[in-house]
């Protein structure tokens, strides 16, 4: 029978040439076929079973494995101990096999069928249920998904059954994720926010996750105008998180500092009772050493280093059983340049007045500079000794320095000595323990060494060598100590009796070596336990010192006062008075206080008589006040330094001007527009009168230089006499234009006639700025 299958369709179906199958009819004896000719039943299947012979496959394994392979799962591959990787499958694999060689004979249909190879197409629906489940997830899948077992095989093998499982899988994912939602939610809630003592507004909002405008909003429910760029404190700033419901931290900034020294106040219980320090001031002469050598000559236990004390810039005396601790370096300046640098060692101040001499203007600035530093103050009242000796009198002056004698009803305590005899030293001492014993001076012994650098030098054999004093706490020989940038272990430690000692408690001044370098006077030093950290805060400190060289450290000014109030950063203007008489000082002083308003109190921490001085400056720059000067100069020294620490100084020649500017300033009105540039300062050597020409002064150039159109400031020790102008100048009967430093001259003056030898001319002009 002849079936309607052309041989084209056959070699097609075949994927061979026609060529071949006509060929092959041809072979088998068949007649020579045309390729459109139809093929009969027979002609197929001999067609069909050649090409099946000569396709079939030796077993059923190289027909598996003639199809694609997926990649083993890990799962499905262990890794046995020698490294080997075997199939979890063999077992299946091995059956089939077995199933192979029971059947050789290969199936024919399965030889047509191998191209719909279905086993590659079969849809592992869990796969998708698994990419879904992560799509609706990245988080916590972990936590939700259980554990898979190892193998996912059977999934393959109970598909329809698992189908439902995986649908009841699903949902419980669905629950489990509107729980972790939920969850989420929650943990928004209670963010945790860290907010530092200042923070801007725009901070805190990306902080707590907020907009911007979020927070502002909540600002001004509270009653806060705050733009974006505003800084808040932190008060205001943890109630705008509170409302937000996220929970505050203080963010805490550790410098090294904190890292390194112990920070924590010690409680009252480890308070021990520690010697006053003490220190010695008063005007020159009045007797600050004699009284010091006194105390020290009567109050050295016998058989110390024979009785004689060492100069390591501090000593101890015992009085009634009690100890206390002199500053051996006497003087207000000495003082207050320690306190400058931070230092506040001193107790009690013992302000020597010479009972025949009274109050002079050292005493004046002795006063002021221990008023400034809040110590407390006994008056020993020296030279008792002397038929002048008048201490009623000097009682009388201290009062008008607010200091009330008790035997007058004050709460001063005057003490009538003579460093000369000893008479009333013993009282001096009775009266420093029981201002002591009032003051409850404590310390707590048991924690690392912290205190001050008194004085050092750098010794040739020792290497640098420092006198401290301990304020708490106790050093310990080996100690690691940082004073200023000088860093290094305690190597000896000797006391004020030149005895070498292991330890030094509260109050205690000792002398020690192995620093790396000399500290300065008034420096803090800590005992510190690590060294290392304490060599890196060494070389942060003196990185700092040079930056602070570079761009000091804004001092007020007038100029910058109205700034400092407006910011806040000045709630009271101290100034120093000086001017020629008492009565100018105190009309100056009264005047300038009264200029005190809501804002701003203007206060005057010293007035005084006569030039300005180094102590002035010194007290100003510890104060950070500003100097005005009524009538009176700066001396050189004081100048110097003025322009080294910044300390503003302002002359002024009518109290008027003084106020006016001091009014403007505090209300930021203050626009100098003209400032004296100085040029030179010449000394009057010979005076002698010209007929023709009146009074010359024969003058020589000490600095800088004179020039005609200069103006001429008499000064008569450190007074401002007059300010004139020059009405000529000469070099050897010429008119010169000017004259420079090392030259001598002839100046005359267009008023003033009263020159005298000794006499100072400050030359200078007047200059017009703007700020
Ligand atoms: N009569 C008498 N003279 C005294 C007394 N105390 C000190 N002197 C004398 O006064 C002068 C000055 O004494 P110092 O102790 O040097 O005075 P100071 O205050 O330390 O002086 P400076 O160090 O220059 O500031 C010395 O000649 C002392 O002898 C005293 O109680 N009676």
């Amino acid at each position: 029978m002849t079936i309607k299958y052309k041989v084209s369709d056959v070699a097609k179906d075949l994927n061979v040439p026609a060529k071949q199958i006509v060929d092959l009819l041809a072979q088998k004896g068949g007649e020579v076929k045309k390729t459109g000719a139809n093929l009969t039943e027979e002609e197929v299947n001999l067609v069909f079973e050649h090409f099946t012979q000569a396709n079939s496959e030796s077993s059923l394994d190289a027909y598996l494995d003639s199809a694609p392979k997926p990649q083993p799962k890990a799962s499905e591959v262990l890794k046995k101990a020698d490294g080997t990787v075997v199939e979890m499958n063999t077992s299946k694999k091995k059956a089939d096999k077995k199933k192979a060689e029971a059947k050789p004979e290969p199936v024919k249909r399965e030889v047509v069928t191998k191209v719909v190879d279905t086993r590659t197409v079969d849809v592992n629906l869990d796969r998708f249920n698994e990419k879904f489940d992560e799509l609706a997830s990245t988080k916590n899948v972990e936590n939700r998904r259980k554990p898979q077992p190892a193998g996912n095989k059977q999934k393959f093998a109970n598909n329809r059954n698992k189908k439902g499982q995986n649908f009841q899988k699903r949902r419980e994912t669905e629950a489990e994720r509107l729980q972790r939602i939920q969850l989420e939610k929650a943990r928004k809630a209670q963010l945790k926010v860290q907010i530092p003592e200042e923070i801007t507004v725009g901070e805190l909002a990306t902080r707590l996750k907020q907009t911007a405008a979020n927070v502002i909003k909540k600002l001004m429910g509270l009653g806060v105008m705050a733009s974006v760029s505003e800084v808040i404190d932190f008060d205001t700033a943890s109630l705008i998180a509170d409302e937000f419901g996220a929970k505050v931290e203080k963010e805490v900034h550790v410098s090294i500092e904190e890292r390194l020294f112990e920070q924590d106040e010690d409680p009252e219980e480890s308070l021990q009772e520690r010697p006053p320090v003490v220190v010695v001031m008063g005007h020159v002469d009045h007797g600050k050493t004699s009284i010091l050598d006194a105390i020290r000559k009567s109050h050295v236990t016998a058989g110390e280093a024979g009785g004689i004390t060492q100069h390591i810039g501090a000593y101890q005396v015992v009085a009634d059983g009690k100890v206390i601790t002199f500053l051996d370096t006497p003087g207000h300046e000495a003082f207050t340049s320690m306190r400058a640098r931070g230092a506040n060692l001193t107790d009690i101040a013992v302000l020597v007045v010479a009972a025949d001499d009274g109050i002079m203007p050292q005493t004046v600035e002795s006063i002021n500079h221990a008023k400034a530093a809040g110590v407390s103050i006994i008056v020993a009242i020296n030279k008792m000794d002397k038929p002048t000796a008048n201490p009623d009198r000097v009682m009388e002056q201290l009062t008008q320095y607010e200091l009330v004698p008790e035997q007058w009803g004050g709460d001063v305590i005057c003490v009538p000595v003579s460093a000369l005899t000893g008479a009333g030293i013993h009282d001096l001492l009775e009266n420093i323990n029981l201002v002591a014993e009032v003051k409850e001076l404590k310390a707590n012994p048991d924690r690392r060494a912290k205190g001050a650098v008194i004085e050092a030098r750098l010794d040739k054999g020792q290497g640098p060598v420092a006198t401290i004093l301990v304020q708490k706490g106790t050093l310990h020989k080996g100690d690691c100590v940082i004073a200023g940038t000088a860093v290094g272990r305690v190597r000896t430690m000797k006391n004020d009796k030149g005895q070498f000692i292991e330890e030094a408690g509260p109050s205690t001044p000792v002398e020690i070596t192995g620093l790396t370098e000399v500290p300065s006077a008034g420096d803090l030093f800590d005992a510190v336990a690590d060294e290392k950290l304490a060599r890196e805060l060494a070389d942060k400190r003196a990185a700092e010192e040079k930056e602070r060289q570079f761009s000091s450290y804004q001092k007020v000014t007038l100029d910058n006062l109205f700034s400092q109030i407006a910011e806040g950063e000045r709630k009271q203007l101290d100034i120093i008075v000086k001017a020629d008489v008492q009565g100018s000082a105190e009309a100056v002083k009264q005047s300038l206080e009264k200029l005190s308003n809501d804002e701003v109190r203007v206060k005057v921490i010293h007035a005084g008589v006569g030039a300005i001085n180094k102590s002035d400056v010194m007290l100003a720059n510890a104060g950070n006040a500003i100097i005005i000067g009524f009538n009176v100069r700066p001396d050189p020294v004081a100048k110097e330094e003025a322009a080294q620490c910044e300390v503003e100084m302002r002359m002024y020649r009518v109290i008027y001007d003084a106020i006016n500017d001091v009014t403007d300033a505090m209300k930021g009105m203050l626009a100098p527009k003209i400032r004296e540039v100085e040029q030179g300062r010449l000394e009057v050597r010979q005076v002698y009168k010209i007929s023709s020409v009146g009074l010359v002064a024969g003058s020589y150039v000490q600095e800088g230089k004179i020039t005609r159109s200069s103006k001429i400031r008499v000064v008569r020790d450190g007074i401002v006499i007059t300010e004139d102008e020059i009405a000529s100048l000469r070099r050897f009967k010429d008119d010169v234009k000017e004259v420079a430093q090392g030259y001598e001259c002839g100046v005359t003056l267009e008023k003033f006639a009263d020159i005298k030898e000794g006499d100072i001319f400050e030359a200078y002009i007047l200059e017009e700025y703007r700020d």
